[in-house]
């Protein structure tokens, strides 16, 4: 049985002409989603490309223009929120001021007039899952960002919900607390077991949560997958750069017979890098698009290296790791390394890019070429 499962989902908002964000004047454009019961899943994409419509229709929050959504088996399409078996935790906390974290907790249930003792049991059950056991007599004004929002996903998740909708519930955490709730929110998963659709403009967030990731962008669902296929296999230059830190580098190339192989050339650049053979039957001399490769699969050559010279543009030096841009042409082109030295501007290095793991992408589509 599916936990969920979105079929061709259309919403237009009716001033939405007025917004000159969304393309084609649809938020949301024929979304078709399935989510596995006890499936974690991210919508992940940039500001405005749709996620929070999407929640907001499936929690029954935000009409449908067109399409259907299931939870469970059911078309909920025209169930009123509190019949769908959801769970919300949105950013902000929307905690009740003048209850206690235990009454914020309890109010749902309350409402609903489940009995005195079986709240009791289920609120001091939820509390020690989400570390908040000793703030239960405590106002809401007393609480951090964190322990809000704890308290804020105890509320969601204690109506033993079918399907658990958050959207960007860490957005107001800061680094560290972040972390720690991002380790906190994974535990809970994986101890209750429910459906849960996460949203968030944090590739990170998504790809260490989320066992799939649906990758949005102007409300066009561009990939969904694990996280590994997202980020060896993307299928075009929009999840490429959009998933991974630092971005995947992107240039513009003009490939060039040599030999038995093919070479990247880049305008400006004497650097040129092997084509993979997979791809000798879809290239020829002159063909132009766009190269993809990880700043991890561009590598600083050792003194007998056959790799080009090439002149540090940036250094930067992040504690574990340094970042190194080189000028390809217009570009810049970023690689990480964790060797110790400190380069500066102007240093001279040999550089090796590891042909085998360079993607193809269409100029005009952006659209992954494949080897045939
Ligand atoms: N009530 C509304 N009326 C008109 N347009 C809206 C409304 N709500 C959202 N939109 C538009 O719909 C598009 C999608 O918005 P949505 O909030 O779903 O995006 P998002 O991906 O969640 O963005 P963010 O990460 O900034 O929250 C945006 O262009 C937004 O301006």
């Amino acid at each position: 049985m599916a936990g969920l499962r979105i079929e061709h989902l259309y919403k237009r908002y009716e001033n939405s002409g007025k917004k000159k964000s969304v393309q084609n004047d649809y938020a949301v454009k024929d979304l078709n989603l399935v989510a596995e019961q006890g499936e974690f899943i991210a919508l992940l994409g940039p500001s405005g490309c749709g996620k929070t419509t999407t929640l907001r229709m499936t929690a029954g929050l935000e009409d449908i223009t067109k399409g259907e959504i299931y939870i469970g088996d059911t078309l909920v399409n025209n169930l009123h929120p509190k019949d769908r078996h959801i769970g919300l935790a949105f950013e902000d906390y929307a905690m009740y001021p003048p209850l206690t974290v235990y009454n914020n907790i309890a109010f749902n249930l309350k409402a609903k007039g489940v009995d005195k003792a079986e709240i009791d049991k289920r609120v001091r059950e939820i509390a020690p899952l989400m570390q908040c056991d000793d703030l239960l007599d405590k106002m809401p004004v007393k609480l951090s960002g964190g322990q809000k929002q704890r308290v804020n996903i105890a509320r969601a998740i204690i109506r033993r919900p079918e399907l658990l909708l958050m959207d960007e519930p860490l957005s107001h955490l800061d680094g560290k607390a972040r972390q720690a709730m991002r380790t906190e929110i994974k535990r809970l998963i994986n101890d209750i077991k429910c459906t849960t659709i996460y949203v968030t403009h944090d590739q990170l967030e998504a790809m260490s949560l989320a066992d799939k990731i649906a990758i949005i962008n102007f409300g066009v669902l561009q990939q969904y997958g694990t996280p590994a296929e997202v980020y060896d296999d993307p299928v075009n230059e929009f999840v490429a750069s959009f998933i991974g830190e630092p971005p995947m580098n992107i240039l513009e190339t003009t490939i060039r017979g040599k030999g038995d192989h093919f070479v990247f050339t880049f305008d400006g650049s004497n650097l040129e890098i092997e084509v993979p053979k997979r791809y000798n039957n879809v290239v020829k001399d002159g063909f132009k698009c766009k190269m993809g490769v990880r700043p991890m699969d561009v590598l600083i050559g050792g003194p007998d290296s056959k790799g080009t010279s090439e002149e540090v543009a940036t250094f930067e030096n992040l504690g574990d790791e340094r970042r190194i841009g080189i000028h390809v042409g217009e570009t810049l082109l970023m690689l990480i390394t964790d060797a110790e030295t400190r380069y500066k501007q102007g240093d001279i290095i040999k550089l090796e890019v590891r042909g085998e793991k360079t993607h193809l992408f269409d100029l005009e589509s952006g659209d992954r070429i494949r080897e045939k």
